[in-house]
């Protein structure tokens, strides 16, 4: 691991308004610089700059963050996504391949300066460069709860955008299913010149195809066998307000192209109402868990209605990449429902909290929620114990990927002492290396104190341990 991979936190310059100090500012990955090696671009130099996703895609298609023109290479063919451990390397799908030292790869963990290939090209991600974002000093957006600078990152993006003047710009939010889209949409409308409007929700995967025209635009009475009174659509219901969009890429070709006209004119019309256009004045904010870019590049999402969503784009990370929100989240829905439903105060055993930061959590935030909910009432004692989550083993991290190296062509010792690094740079990873790490790593890896810290020294990993001291 390069010290690049850190991230570093600064003090607030001001006091946060309420609760502990929380730093103002962090430095993390801002640009990657990149060559191309063979291929048709060959000789190339580029730099891309990386958002706090930290994620890149690489391939054929204009949309990517690195476009290659090379025949060999898919649309969306690679990522390359910087954490702490590395870069995880991983093929799209591709038709070709991804390869490191000419072995096909699905998902590899590469270091700075490895060359990989895909196609006829080789890439060499040649350097990284960090900027200074600012991070709120409060630990919500609404309902939204977060104290990962991942999180703070992102509340100080949503506070500016619900700030604008017009409040017009259409926002699309992406990220995994459960981490809190619905929230965001939320939170943006009440906290913009909106708020006093209505917020409404139109659910794309609850749309009966049939009807879908008729409750997107209303209709007039007589417009259908059952229409007995005249019925605004969502669009007009929203006026004055916002509409979310919900899983906007279940909606059908045929549904895109109608709602692109709303969108494009800003008027709708009912059905069975002739010659009547109705202005409508409405910010749209979409959600999706699907990949659109994808959709767009397959023909199964139109590109014009894309842009037109896309505006502002907010991406949110799943609950793996927010360090110990899982553990502060926990603890938040624990005290909750006890409240709400009138149960004796309880706590999380330290065991507890190592099983909720090993979890996997594929359905994020909202699985988490509910496993507090359902481990409150089913435990009878004043703490939770990691027993009593019902924490299946599907939902348990799922083994890092292998590195690229050889490993096991390696003498017996030195394998070992690779799989021992791997072994520590994926713990680093899992849990952040910020005040406090090395209780949970440790209790995690079922050592003590003083054996993970002389073994994090003799792997060379100490001065990485930037966020605490060793002694
Ligand atoms: N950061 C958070 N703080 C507090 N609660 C959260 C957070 N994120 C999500 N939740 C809770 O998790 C649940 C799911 O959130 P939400 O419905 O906003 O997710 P979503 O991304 O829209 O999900 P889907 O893609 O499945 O529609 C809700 O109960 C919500 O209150």
């Amino acid at each position: 691991m390069t010290d690049e991979h850190i991230e570093h936190e600064h003090p607030p310059t001001r006091a946060a308004p309420t609760g502990p100090r929380l730093p103002g500012s962090y430095q993390r990955l801002g640009r990657v610089r990149f060559r191309i090696l063979t291929g048709p671009n060959a000789g190339s130099e580029s730099q891309v700059e990386v958002g706090r996703e930290r994620t890149l895609r690489g391939g054929r298609n204009a949309l990517n963050d690195i476009v290659l023109h090379d025949d060999q290479v898919s649309g969306f063919h690679f990522s390359l996504e910087f954490t702490r451990a590395g870069i995880v390397l991983r093929d799209l799908e591709s038709t070709n391949g991804v390869f490191v030292h000419g072995v096909r790869v699905r998902e590899a963990l590469v270091d700075l300066e490895a060359v990989f290939s895909v196609g006829e090209t080789a890439l060499q991600v040649t350097g990284t460069d960090h900027v200074s974002v600012s991070l709120a000093e409060t630990n919500r957006f609404g309902e939204l709860y977060g104290w990962s600078p991942v999180m703070r990152e992102l509340f100080v993006e949503l506070e500016r955008l619900a700030a604008l003047p017009t409040s017009r710009l259409p926002v699309l939010v992406t990220g995994e299913t459960g981490t809190g889209k619905e929230l965001v949409a939320r939170g943006l409308h009440e906290r913009s010149a909106r708020a006093k409007g209505p917020f409404i929700v139109l659910d794309c995967t609850a749309l009966p195809h049939d009807v879908a025209d008729a409750i997107v635009f209303g209709y007039n009475r007589g417009a259908f066998t059952g229409a007995d009174a005249d019925q605004p659509g969502v669009f007009e219901y929203a006026s004055g307000g916002t509409l979310f969009i919900d899983e906007l890429g279940e909606l059908p070709l045929d549904l895109q192209a109608k709602l692109l006209r709303v969108l494009d004119h800003g008027e709708v019309s009912r059905l069975n109402e002739r010659n009547k256009v109705r202005k409508v004045d409405v910010r749209v904010i979409s959600a999706t868990n699907r990949d659109l870019r994808r959709m767009v590049a397959e023909g199964r999402f139109r590109q014009d209605l894309y842009f037109r969503v896309l505006g502002k784009q907010v991406e949110l990370p799943s609950l793996r990449e927010r360090g110990d929100d899982v553990v502060r989240l926990a603890d938040r829905f624990l005290r909750l429902v006890c409240v709400q439903l009138g149960l004796r105060h309880k706590e999380f055993t330290p065991s507890a909290h190592a099983a909720l930061l090993a979890a996997n959590w594929t359905g994020n935030v909202r699985q988490l929620r509910k496993v507090v909910e359902a481990a409150a009432q089913l435990t009878e004692a004043d703490y939770v114990d990691a027993t009593d989550l019902n924490l299946d083993m599907s939902s348990r991290a799922t083994r890092p990927a292998f590195h690229a190296s050889p490993l096991f062509s390696m003498p017996w010792e030195e394998a070992l002492v690779d799989f021992q690094r791997e072994y520590m740079k994926s713990l680093m990873q899992r849990v952040g290396t910020q005040r406090g790490w090395i209780k949970q790593a440790s209790a995690l890896a079922g050592m003590d104190r003083t054996g993970f810290v002389r073994a994090l020294r003799r792997l060379g990993l100490a001065p990485a341990a930037t966020g605490e001291p060793l002694d």
